[in-house]
């Protein structure tokens, strides 16, 4: 490979061991830094802290950042554009601020900014040193910079503490550019043509993100309701089990969104209340639903519930709406009957239930219908909550009732913006939602899977702790989105 041209918006490649280390000086024990990617991440860094809060996917946002410190740098290719994989820890202020979050940043340094890349993604101009005036932006956007990571998976490289892996099959090609997924969502994707997408991961835990994890364990058990593994790439953070930081996946050329399939049936009811035939795609929807649960349980650790487990089951929701009371305050006044269903979870002869490793984070958006019929996708979990948590063994029905919440934000879309106004249309958008729910049901019992209606306290108990989930992930991102979840909230308090 030729070596590139340098200009004054390089990153100098150093001896590898150098150059892949830790970079900056915060962190106790650091290994001898980089100089010049150590002097291009100082530079960096006051750019990084303004652009930060504005991306979706950082989870920081209204807490005042404390300290940013670098993790490790890696230049993956040096001259003009130069390309920079960066890990850095975000620190927030306050007595409970705790060790803060480890994002994921691609970095591109160009001296001219490249048409591909719009406004959001510019970080900003480098000021001083080798760098000055170079344009700094989120390589993500950059078809060029995005080839060039393809390359690393499909040679499987290795740089300092990166490591690109590929999974055994065909080979991967390494020389398709990328573009940028425009999907709403919470980490970033970059698609190949029509052949792969791959998703950077932007907040970083230590371990395997359970994407990768059951995803591989359904690829190897050679499930189809999930697109193939290619690759990945991961790091080794200080000094504990690598972290997943990228996935790469078979691209779903020809797939519709479930969400976007739902909401276009649901905006026919206004012109045409007869039924649709989504009700066929709910039923098929819950058969994939309950073959994915299948394979995870075979090959994947499961449990039994018993009083203890239970009781810890219900401890946890009760937890979560405590601190989502606390975010949100309008909950309040449900908090005693949300507690109340609960506390009834204990009395529910739930003994001997499974539980197992489930998705975690099931919706529509998930779901793409393909011509041979639905894949899941993003096994990831919610992401807010620690990956410890998010790879514990759960009742398989915690997807169902996150299903089934899905089709009451479909059905509930239709009426945004006229809320209560027009009593016709929230009818039907209930009866719509309603006729989903029982054939997205049925479906998952025809599957084999576990039938809701067997354990209704478990169903309501999962469905509230999902929308009170919902009700902070709104809060937090879309708040004109709120009333959804809120609406939820208020008809199932009823029910207790
Ligand atoms: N293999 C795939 N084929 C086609 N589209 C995909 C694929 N994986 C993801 N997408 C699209 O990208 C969106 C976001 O992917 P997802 O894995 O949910 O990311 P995130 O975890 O960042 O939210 C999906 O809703 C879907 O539209
Ligand atoms: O897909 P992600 O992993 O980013 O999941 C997060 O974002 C979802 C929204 O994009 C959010 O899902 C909620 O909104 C959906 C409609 O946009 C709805 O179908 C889901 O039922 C609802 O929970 C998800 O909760 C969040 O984790």
């Amino acid at each position: 490979m030729s070596e590139p041209s340098r200009s004054q918006a390089h990153v100098h490649r150093e001896p590898s061991d150098a150059a892949t280390g830790p970079v900056g000086t915060r962190a106790p024990g650091v290994r001898r830094t980089a100089a010049g990617v150590s002097e291009l991440v100082q530079a960096a860094l006051p750019l990084i802290a303004e652009w930060l809060p504005t991306q979706r996917w950082y989870a920081g946002k209204g807490r005042p950042i404390a300290a940013l410190t670098p993790v490790v740098g890696t230049p993956l290719q040096v001259g003009d554009p130069a390309l920079l994989h960066l890990l850095l820890r975000v620190e927030h202020g306050g007595a409970t601020a705790g060790p803060g979050d480890v994002y994921q940043l691609l970095l591109g340094i160009r001296s001219e900014q490249p048409a591909s890349v719009g406004p959001m993604a510019v970080l900003g101009r480098l000021a001083g040193g080798t760098y000055d005036g170079a344009t700094l932006y989120d390589a993500v956007h950059d078809p060029e910079l995005t080839g060039r990571l393809l390359e690393h998976l499909a040679t499987g490289d290795r740089f300092g503490s990166l490591s690109f892996r590929r999974t055994p099959g065909p080979g991967l090609p390494g020389n398709l550019p990328g573009r940028a997924s425009t999907a709403e969502q919470s980490n970033s994707s970059v698609i190949y043509d029509t052949a792969f997408i791959l998703k950077l991961f932007r907040r970083i835990s230590p371990g395997t993100n359970p994407d990768l994890e059951l995803s591989l364990a359904l690829s190897r058990a050679g499930s189809t309701r999930i697109p193939r593994v290619a690759a990945w790439f991961e790091c080794r953070l200080e000094r504990s089990e690598p972290a997943t930081l990228g996935l790469l996946q078979r691209y779903l050329a020809d797939a519709e969104d479930g969400w976007e399939l739902a909401l276009d049936q649901v905006a026919r009811l206004k012109g045409d209340p007869s039924p649709g035939n989504f009700a066929i795609e709910a039923h098929r929807l819950g058969r994939a639903t309950a073959e994915v649960h299948r394979v995870l349980a075979r090959t994947m650790p499961t449990a039994r519930l018993d009083r203890a487990r239970t009781a810890e089951l219900a401890g946890a929701m009760a937890d979560r709406l405590d601190s989502a009371v606390t975010a949100v305050p309008g909950l309040m006044r449900y908090r005693p009957a949300l507690r109340a269903a609960f506390q009834q979870l204990t009395a529910a002869h739930l003994d001997g239930l499974q539980v197992q490793r489930i998705h975690g984070d099931l919706h529509l958006g998930q779901a793409m219908r393909t011509p041979q019929g639905w894949v899941l996708l993003d096994f990831e979990g919610e992401p807010a909550k620690p990956l410890a948590e998010r790879r514990l063994p759960q009742p398989a029905l915690r997807d169902v009732a996150a299903m089934l919440r899905s089709f009451d934000y479909a059905a509930a879309h239709l009426l945004a913006g006229a809320p209560g106004q027009d009593p016709e249309l929230a009818q039907l958008a209930a009866a719509w939602a309603a006729r989903n729910r029982a054939a997205y049901c049925a479906g998952y019992t025809a599957g084999g899977g576990l039938d809701p209606a067997g354990t209704p306290e478990l169903m309501r108990a999962l469905e509230i702790d999902k929308a009170v989930y919902e009700v902070v992930y709104e809060a937090r991102h879309r708040p004109s989105w709120l009333p959804i979840p809120l609406a939820a909230i208020n008809r199932l308090a009823d029910t207790v």
